[in-house]
């Protein structure tokens, strides 16, 4: 078996890698390369195929509509006011923070709470060993990170770390994720394989995410500025953040769907031929993996004029009829794109706006510019984001 590199493509039809290709493996295809290093998560749905992952996603998939989304909202306000919390007396002391320290844990606050249903309180605790194995395992790519699927240890894990079980609303909620699931004919063994690997797929890339968003605002003060506008006409007098209200709000839209350009966790996505398919002259064999390269799309300049700089008007209302999906893939695209990602974008959301509700960011002598990125898998920074915060006066300046 060989691999065709989607770079040699680009050079024999640019415009075909870019869109007809790309559109065409994503429809085609719905298995990932799979390298059978799973461990005990070998029927998780980013690793399962065919039949098994088809049925398994449609269990899945209504526990992320809007209303489930909804439902989770109250979980996740509880730890994005314990985010903003913690930050308070670093802010006072106007220490210089790793900003990875605050939004990892919130990060895996959130996805375990909501999976598992329990309060991990990482956020104060930040050497957890779950915070530190989770960071490790992914430091490689998304897809290595699925196919090895690792962590069979990781309910024990929760035990002896003596986790205590969250409020009822949580339960409640996550009795109702099990009950269907039992409903839909998944296994014991495939229920936990499921519930570990979304707490999982979620945690690293919403964190990077969080830690980049801080990054590109702090360089960013006049984008800043404007979107701390927006917070405050939205929520005014540092009000609680609702629901409906969050997901309206158009610049931080903008914003994130920016960040998520420059910056997209999963560098590169694949697809496996299931069969020899010719598609607009080119014959891909059956096994053969195809690698879709996003970094390098996001940032081609014939589709991104100025394509390092950080601009969230490309994604205004009147900008984003122009992109063309195939070339803009934060979640991926398809029948097997990110099943998390609503989940992913409210709980990003939130918990930016309720920092910047009560902090601006600011780049200080340590933060690293241009930043050194690290290539291995997952997108992220080669070295610790470090930034300063201030505190805003109730005015909001
Ligand atoms: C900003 C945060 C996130 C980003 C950028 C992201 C990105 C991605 C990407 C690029 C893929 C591969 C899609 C493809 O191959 O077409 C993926 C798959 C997946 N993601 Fe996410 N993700 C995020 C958050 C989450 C969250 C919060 C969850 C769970 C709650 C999640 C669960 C999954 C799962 C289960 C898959 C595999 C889906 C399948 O194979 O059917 N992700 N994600």
């Amino acid at each position: 078996m060989y691999e065709l590199k989607l770079p040699m493509l680009a050079v024999m039809d640019p415009e075909m890698l870019k869109t007809i290709l790309v559109k065409e493996c994503f429809t085609y295809f719905t298995n990932r390369r799979n390298l059978r290093l799973n461990g005990d998560l070998y029927d998780a749905v980013s690793i399962a195929e065919d039949d098994q992952w088809r049925r398994i996603r449609n269990i899945l998939s209504p526990s992320f509509t809007s209303g489930r989304i909804k439902e989770m909202f109250t979980i996740m306000k509880h730890h994005s006011h314990k985010l903003t919390t913690c930050l308070q007396s670093k802010v006072r002391n106007g220490e210089v923070v790793n900003i990875k320290d605050f939004f990892g844990p919130y990060s895996m606050d959130v996805m375990v709470s909501c999976a598992f249903s329990v309060d991990m309180d990482t956020i104060s605790n930040p050497s957890c060993p779950l915070i530190t194995h989770a960071s490790k395992l992914f430091r490689f790519s998304l897809p290595l990170f699925i196919f090895q699927g690792c962590f069979p240890f990781f309910l024990p894990l929760l035990e002896l770390l003596g986790v205590s079980f969250f409020r009822k609303t949580s339960t409640a909620f996550f009795k109702t994720v099990v009950e269907k699931m039992r409903a839909g004919r998944l296994t014991d063994h495939e229920i936990v394989s499921q519930i570990t690997m979304l707490a999982f797929a979620g945690y690293e890339t919403s964190a990077l995410t969080l830690v980049f968003l801080a990054y590109n605002l702090a360089r960013n003060p006049e984008v800043m500025k404007r979107l701390q506008e927006e917070i405050d006409s939205t929520f005014p007098n540092k009000g609680p953040i609702e629901y409906e209200a969050l997901v309206q709000m158009e610049y931080l839209d903008c914003v994130l769907c920016e960040c998520l350009r420059l910056y997209p966790p999963a560098a590169r996505l694949e697809r496996t031929a299931k069969e020899t398919v010719r598609i607009n002259r080119i014959t891909i064999p059956k096994d053969m993996v195809v690698m879709v390269p996003v970094y390098a799309l996001h940032r081609d300049p014939e589709l991104w004029p100025e394509p390092e700089e950080f601009k969230p008007e490309r994604f205004s209302k009147e900008n984003k009829q122009n992109i063309n999906p195939y070339t803009y893939l934060p979640f991926g695209f398809g029948p097997r794109n990110c099943i998390g990602m609503r989940f992913a974008l409210v709980m990003v959301k939130l918990a930016l706006v309720e920092v910047l509700q009560n902090y601006s960011f600011s780049v200080c002598a340590e933060t690293e510019i241009p930043l050194k990125m690290d290539a291995e898998g997952l997108v992220g920074p080669l070295n610790p984001i470090k930034l300063k915060l201030v505190t805003r006066s109730i005015k909001g300046n």
